[in-house]
């Protein structure tokens, strides 16, 4: 009798549950890590316990306990802790280190997963649940310009992430399935009818390394060859099936498979947070009545990683602080306003000409206008610092 649908232990060859291809499996075959995938899983925790320069959510919560309990576990899709784990060993310098190779995988890795949630994710309980989505609507307006003077932000950005429903995370991605599900958001794409929203889609397969880089350098485009995410088995088959979608001015923006299935972004020049999300809010609600997206009862918006669970909401600005930023308590600032510090070409990027990306950093646990809200609050505060300073 068949049961169940999944692929062969190796992940390279793995034919996922899209919404075409499937394997089927005898009801006696229970999906078990080999023991070569066990060895790499136990030298894995063996590097990073060694490692005394690793900070990572992963190193903390990664015991010998969790290890001895998930090193045989296998999803339904042929995911093991070695997937979840093997960007995070490769890259010691990781901020949080795992990430989910398909849904399943954040309840069958949950005694890993929902300490790393907990402590990325303000205290974020395993009995915790994720708010209905309230991603601001009507409410726009009580965020006024943060900087009417231009004094301090040069732009404004928010984004957020959808993961198309039917089919699981990157490296559990056919070649197929990036073209269909490229194919199908790129009619979505055709339909945009609002000139707010409507505009082209340029696939990666295809565009100049000019443009592309063009587009990079200006903050538009994802960059190619992330370590943490090569390491995390995300970019195969790379270009395929990967793109942008934007409209004229720039200000309303997809990317299409990259590290989530899609992230759409608003973003504009000064601080007018409410213009950015008023934009945001018109392009996920028209995307969303034609697409159904993953969303897990207890998680929210299902993501590859777990850093954007939730919401998925990143609200960022690039701002000049120049006399507080100076200052050795300037990260101890934020960490209490509950926002990120990143660099000016994104994670794991240096500030440049004294401007840092500083976003919400929570997504779990609150809802999207709430993560908007925290980084409009604090970065109101860091500019009454700066001016007092
Ligand atoms: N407020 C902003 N204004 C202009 N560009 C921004 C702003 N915030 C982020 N960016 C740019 O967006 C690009 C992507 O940044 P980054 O990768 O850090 O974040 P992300 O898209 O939120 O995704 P992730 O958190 O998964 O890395 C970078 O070029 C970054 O400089």
């Amino acid at each position: 009798m068949l049961r169940a649908s999944y692929p062969p232990s190796s992940l390279h060859c793995i034919r996922c549950i899209g919404e075409s291809a499937t394997v089927e499996v005898a009801e006696s075959d229970t999906p078990m890590a080999d023991a070569e995938t066990i060895k790499k899983i136990e030298d894995g925790y063996a590097k990073l316990q060694g490692a005394n320069d690793c900070h990572s959510l992963l190193k903390k919560h990664l015991s010998k306990q969790v290890v001895d309990d998930l090193k045989a576990k296998k999803t339904k899709l042929g995911a093991t802790l070695l997937d979840v784990i093997q960007s995070g060993v490769a890259n010691l310098d990781s901020g949080v280190g795992l990430y989910a190779p398909d849904a399943e995988s954040y309840t069958l890795f949950k005694p890993l997963f929902d300490p790393v949630i907990q402590e990325y994710h303000n205290g974020f309980g395993p009995n915790q649940k994720q708010p209905q989505t309230d991603l601001g609507e009507g409410k726009t307006s009580q965020l006024v310009d943060l900087d009417p003077e231009g004094k301090f932000i040069n732009s404004t950005r928010i984004r957020c992430g959808r993961s198309l429903a039917g089919y699981p995370f990157n490296p559990c991605l056919t070649e197929a399935n990036y073209k269909d599900m490229e194919g199908k958001i790129r009619k979505v794409f055709d339909t945009l009818e609002d000139p707010d929203l409507k505009g082209k889609y340029y696939p990666l397969l295809g565009m100049s390394k000019e443009d592309q880089n063009q587009l990079i350098a200006d903050h538009f485009l994802f960059k190619e060859g992330d370590r943490f995410l090569q390491a995390a088995n995300a970019c195969r088959y790379w270009p395929v099936g990967r793109g942008i979608f934007h409209n004229n001015a720039k200000t309303f923006l997809v990317w299409v498979n990259e590290e989530d299935h899609l992230r759409l972004i608003s973003m504009q020049p000064g601080g007018n947070v409410g213009q950015v999300l008023e934009r945001l809010i018109k392009g996920v609600k028209t995307i969303e009545k034609q697409v159904p997206f993953s969303r897990d009862d207890r998680l929210g918006w299902l993501t590859f990683c777990p850093s954007n669970l939730g919401t998925t909401v990143r609200a960022s600005v690039h701002i000049r602080l120049p006399k507080i930023s100076a200052k050795p308590d300037f990260k101890k600032i934020c960490d209490d306003l509950k926002l990120q510090i990143r660099g000016i070409h994104g994670e794991h990027s240096d500030s440049e000409g004294g401007v840092y990306d500083i976003s919400n950093k929570a997504r779990l646990g609150c809802t999207e206008f709430e993560c908007v809200k925290q980084m409009y609050d604090g970065i109101k505060h860091l500019i009454e610092l700066e001016k007092k300073a």
